[in-house]
């Protein structure tokens, strides 16, 4: 309609309540909110230009990176962080109400994240119940409303249970207390999404490749770069390069924007070096 703002199409890891909805409906509460089936669906959804931005997990606290997120930015998709979300994760086990009664189960279903986020609660509380992984925690859920027959539980979040109207038998069964999950919110486009009032300290992603020449102490002069200009890392992780085993690509955040002088200094500094270097762009953090 002529004088309507244009809506803005996000894709997530659907269905509805999975934690990346929750993380999604923060960082967009006024857009078109899409599920997709997988993270590279989203990813390719936004790369493709049939939305404006993917939200996708990243990394949990207890359980590390999510690595077809990570491997999916690196290896297949040109595109740009724009924010971040940071989400306390809160896991409860939930079952059809007809079902509530019941103290076995014939199995239980979530995200793989999740089932390893509550590993210690499974093994001690359900040691010989069968544990199956699902596409989403929501998914997990929603299967679970859809089929009463069968005596099978979920875990997944309390909007979970609420939307698919299940009862939650065991809740908070994370195995650590701080328990979080970030978000990367994606775009084709290199930017940053503004976050009134909250904007905080500003991060950069960066995806580094040492050359191949197996040269000792590389690693260490790679972190000398960002040491000696006082750049600040609040993340390094390595991830397999996929060409051979020993070869590693690494994941750095930066706490300084990438069009700083220390950070132009840094990029000439490691090009220098021999290594290749893939720029996810700054952000700032939204907390939810
Ligand atoms: O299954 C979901 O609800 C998701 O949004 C995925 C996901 C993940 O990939 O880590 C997101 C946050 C939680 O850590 C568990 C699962």
């Amino acid at each position: 309609m002529a004088g309507q703002p244009v809506q803005k199409q996000i894709s997530y890891l659907g269905p509805e309540a999975s934690f990346t909805h929750l993380a999604a409906a923060k960082a967009f509460p006024d857009s078109n909110l899409l599920p997709f089936a997988t993270i590279p669906e989203c990813i390719e959804a936004v790369a493709e230009d049939r939305v404006d931005y993917a939200v996708v997990p990243l990394e949990n606290a207890l359980e590390g990176s999510v690595p077809l997120t990570v491997d999916y930015l690196f290896h297949e998709a040109q595109l740009y962080v724009t924010a971040e979300v940071l989400s306390p994760i809160g896991m409860h086990l939930m079952v059809h109400p007809d079902n509530v009664e019941a103290d076995s189960y014939e199995a239980i279903y979530s995200h793989p994240h999740a089932l390893a986020q509550c590993h210690k609660f499974l093994f001690y509380t359900y040691k010989n119940t069968p544990i199956e992984q699902f596409g989403s925690t929501s998914g997990a859920a929603k299967m679970v409303s859809e089929l009463p027959e069968r005596n099978i539980a979920a875990i997944a979040n309390e909007f979970a249970a609420k939307k698919y109207g299940l009862s939650i038998v065991h809740s908070e069964i994370h195995d650590f207390h701080f328990n979080h999950t970030r978000f990367f919110v994606l775009s084709k486009t290199n930017h940053k999404l503004k976050n009134p009032g909250h904007e905080g300290q500003i991060k950069t992603t960066l995806m580094i490749s040492p050359p191949n020449d197996d040269r000792s102490g590389v690693l260490h002069q790679v972190l000398s770069v960002f040491a000696w200009r006082q750049l600040n890392l609040s993340k390094i992780e390595s991830r397999p390069l996929k060409t051979g085993l020993g070869d590693y690509f690494f994941i750095v955040d930066v706490l300084e924007d990438e069009t700083a002088t220390m950070m132009r200094g840094a990029f000439e500094e490691l090009a220098a070096l021999g290594c290749k270097v893939k720029t996810l762009g700054s952000y700032y953090t939204y907390r939810s």
